[in-house]
């Protein structure tokens, strides 16, 4: 017998050049900017990232039980080029919620990127084939089709909240994060951060780099001097 699985609208897309202005930050400067909140720690590249490279686009949220993948199947094939697939899978680590079949569809129907709070397994298909892809860990025991689930609503990655249309950022420090609203006014603060933290690796470079706040920080002690 078929089982439920709320579909919800899909997000409009993005400013194209909001998505490029983030892909030129990092997801420490974002969550550093937004209060160290944006983050779903522990969900970590896995496959496919190249080496500086920032997966940015808008989120396709799916909510599944732990270990079972019908709905992301359907998710995927839904998903609008640029988006970036976010499964919440309650974090489980004992079965995979995708793997190299699902990784490559996802790669022909646009995804750039990949983001599971759960496991994948098929690495070398999905090194191969997928985009990047970020998981908490990886298991070769394969997932149930059972449902039920739902799509494009509300949903929650290692406890952070995430809606469909959020700007998902990921690098190689994890995943981070920004709701929708808060878009513009996030990427120019962490624009103006990664500038102010050029200036400090030119002053670190010079070897004059301020270290006076140190001073004021601590009170030095130094038993039997
Ligand atoms: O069986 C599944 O749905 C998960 C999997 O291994 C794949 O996508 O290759
Ligand atoms: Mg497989």
């Amino acid at each position: 017998m078929p089982v439920p699985c709320v579909v919800h609208p899909a997000s409009p897309a993005p400013a194209p050049e909001l998505l490029s202005r983030l892909a030129a930050l990092s997801t420490s400067l974002v969550s550093d900017v937004f209060g160290r909140w944006a983050g779903a720690p522990g969900i970590m590249p896995v496959t496919g990232l190249a080496p500086g490279q920032v997966v940015v686009g808008p989120a396709l949220t799916v909510r599944t039980r732990p270990g079972d993948n019908l709905v992301v199947h359907k998710a995927v094939d839904l998903a609008v080029p640029g988006e970036v697939l976010v499964v919440a899978a309650g974090g489980a680590n004992d079965r995979a919620i995708l793997g190299g079949l699902l990784g490559a569809h996802a790669a022909r129907r646009g995804l750039v990127g990949l983001v599971v709070d759960g496991a994948v397994r098929d690495l070398t298909e999905l090194r191969e084939a997928a985009p990047p892809t970020f998981a908490t860990g990886v298991c070769h025991l394969g997932p149930y089709k059972d449902g039920p689930g739902e799509i494009r609503g509300p949903v929650s990655i290692a406890g952070l909240a995430v809606h469909d249309g959020d700007l998902v950022m990921a690098d190689e420090d994890g995943v981070a994060v920004i709701p929708r609203a808060l878009a513009d006014e996030v990427t120019a603060a962490a624009e103006k951060k990664a500038h102010s933290e050029q200036q400090e690796r030119a002053a670190i470079d010079a070897g004059t780099w301020d270290r006076g706040w140190l001073e004021e920080a601590l009170e030095i002690q130094t038993p039997g001097a």
